[in-house]
This record gives structure tokens, C-alpha cells and sequence, in this order.
């Protein structure tokens, strides 16, 4: 702690600080991935889910959210039952793509994978839905990681998974799932799991739909706002806290120009920029 983390987009809190602690091998797993300190999100949710809180985070892209709501799925997963039978579903996230639900898979392996008997599973859409069954039927499935489509699907039609002690459920992206038209499958998926259960809501906008399944699927949520400075966010958990979801290192600008000089003016500018990453 003596060190002051120099870089802003990490706050001065450890892993190993957060409390209730987390368990040892989780903390290895992050050692050996290179993970010291929190990202702001990281330092004010992991403590809540960990404390069976349910959350809404308004959180930017690029903020760490990923480790933020896979730490917590992974601890409350090891309190409950570290050994569950094959077909019992202790937990869920669901993502709005194929490419970000593979990419949580792919973080939370390391970290799924000091529970020894708890089996993950991805379920997205483009490969055979039967091929997914089969293998849920033959191998279990513990935590589902998924679409929401690819999800509802399953549920659908498959009876083999026990939902009944079903531990936490996630909603990352919760704007995009819902602007993406997935509503009526969440609304199922939701409608099928026990109610005395911890869920995290994770959205880069509060819209009003938003704000909608987070009533009907939340209990007393305790809100997490990440403002653009790290330094000032350190431990900080929300209340009343103005909010960004521009990432710290993210500079927004904007131009007038006249319509016949458009293209030059976005010539000079990518030129004048050539050394950074811009987003025109
Ligand atoms: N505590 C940390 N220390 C250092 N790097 C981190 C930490 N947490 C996350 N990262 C890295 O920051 C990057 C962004 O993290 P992550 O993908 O979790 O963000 P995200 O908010 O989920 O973004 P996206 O919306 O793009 O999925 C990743 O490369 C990840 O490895």
C-alpha cells in the first residue's frame, strides 16, 4: 500500500485488501495474471456481491468490469458449494454477444478453474443447439455463461438443469441487452430462477428499461457509479455520487466545420493525430 499506484485508471486497493477476503488460490490466479490493484468498479463491487448485495453498476467499456462481477460469481460459487451435483446451475451471466460472452468465458477460466468440480459452460448462438445439449446432458453444466437467445433456448428445451439453488445471476451490458430486442427471453430466464438469489446488473446507460428489469429483478440494489478520475474513486460504492462513462484516459472532442470542408478537415485531423488512438 505504500506505493502510490501511479496509474490513474487503478486505485490504491489490492486484491488481497478486499474485504471479505478472497479466497487464496483466486488471489494466486490473479498474481499469475498479472492483477494487483482494482480498477475503481472492481474495488466498490467485488466487496458488495461478496457481501450478498445485489448491484447495479453504471460502468464504461475498458472500466475492468469483466473481473468485477467473475471474482464475485466465483466466490459465492465456492461458499455455497464447491462440489455440486452435474446438473445443478449455481450461477449465470449473460452477455448480449457471442464475441463478449466467449471473452468472459475466456477471463473467467482461471478463475472457475480453482473450484476443481464446478464445470463451466458457454452458450451462444451459431453452433448446433443440439450439440449444446448433448453436452449438458453427458457432462452437466454448473455456471452458464451465454446470449440471452442461446440461453432461453436451453431452457426451453432442456429439463435436465436443476435451477433451484441457483446462486447469482449476471446482466452484463444490461442496455444492450434490452436495445437489442432480448427483453421477453430475460424476462423467461429471470422467471424461472429461485428469487432468493444475488444479481448484478452491469450497464455503460441507465435507460428507463434499464431501470425497469433492474426493479423487477433486483432486491434493494446498492448502486455503483464510476466517475472519469480513478484517484477520487478509490473505495468509493456509489450513494449519491455524480457519474461518468467516459473512461478516465478518454478524451472527448468535437469540431464545426463547413460541409465542403469535411474531408479535408478530417484529413488534417487524422494526420495531426497520427500518433494516437482516435475514434473519428
Ligand atoms: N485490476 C486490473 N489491473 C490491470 N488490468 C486490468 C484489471 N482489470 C482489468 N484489466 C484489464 O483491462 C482491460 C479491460 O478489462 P475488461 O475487459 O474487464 O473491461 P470491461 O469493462 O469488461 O470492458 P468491455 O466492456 O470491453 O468488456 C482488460 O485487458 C483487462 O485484462
Amino acid at each position: 500500500m505504500a506505493s502510490a499506484n501511479q496509474n490513474k485508471a487503478l486505485t490504491n486497493t489490492r486484491f488481497s485488501d478486499l474485504e471479505p477476503r478472497l479466497a487464496e488460490p483466486v488471489l494466486e490466479a490473479l498474481t499469475n495474471s498479472g492483477f494487483e490493484f482494482c480498477t475503481p468498479v472492481q474495488a466498490a463491487t467485488i466487496p458488495l456481491l461478496c457481501s450478498y448485495k445485489d448491484v447495479t453498476v453504471d460502468a464504461a467499456t475498458g472500466s475492468g468490469k469483466t473481473l468485477a462481477f467473475v471474482l464475485p460469481v466465483v466466490e459465492i460459487i465456492r461458499r455455497s458449494s464447491s462440489n455440486p451435483k452435474p446438473h445443478k446451475v449455481m450461477g449465470i451471466i449473460i452477455s448480449p454477444t457471442r464475441e463478449l460472452s466467449s471473452q468472459i468465458f475466456h477471463v473467467a477460466q482461471p478463475f472457475i478453474s480453482t473450484l476443481a468440480n464446478v464445470r463451466p459452460m458457454l452458450l451462444v448462438g451459431g453452433l448446433e443447439v443440439k450439440a449444446d445439449i448433448k453436452k449438458i446432458e453427458e457432462e452437466g453444466a454448473n455456471l452458464l455463461i451465454g446470449t440471452p437467445g442461446r440461453l432461453y433456448d436451453i431452457m426451453e428445451r432442456l429439463d435436465i438443469l436443476d435451477f433451484r439453488d441457483l446462486e447469482i445471476l449476471i446482466l452484463d451490458e444490461a442496455d444492450r441487452l434490452l436495445g437489442m430486442g432480448f427483453e421477453k427471453q430475460l424476462n423467461s430466464i429471470i422467471s424461472r430462477l429461485p428469487k432468493l438469489r444475488r444479481t448484478g446488473l452491469f450497464s455503460a446507460t441507465q435507460t428507463e428499461a434499464v431501470e425497469e428489469l433492474s426493479k423487477a429483478g433486483l432486491r434493494n440494489p446498492v448502486r455503483v457509479e464510476v466517475r472519469a478520475e480513478a484517484k477520487q474513486l478509490s473505495g468509493s460504492a456509489s450513494g449519491n455520487s455524480t457519474s461518468s462513462k467516459t473512461p478516465s484516459g478518454l478524451h472527448i472532442e468535437y469540431l464545426e466545420c463547413e460541409a465542403d470542408k469535411k474531408s479535408s478537415q478530417l484529413v488534417h485531423l487524422i494526420t495531426k493525430n497520427k500518433s494516437k488512438k482516435i475514434i473519428v
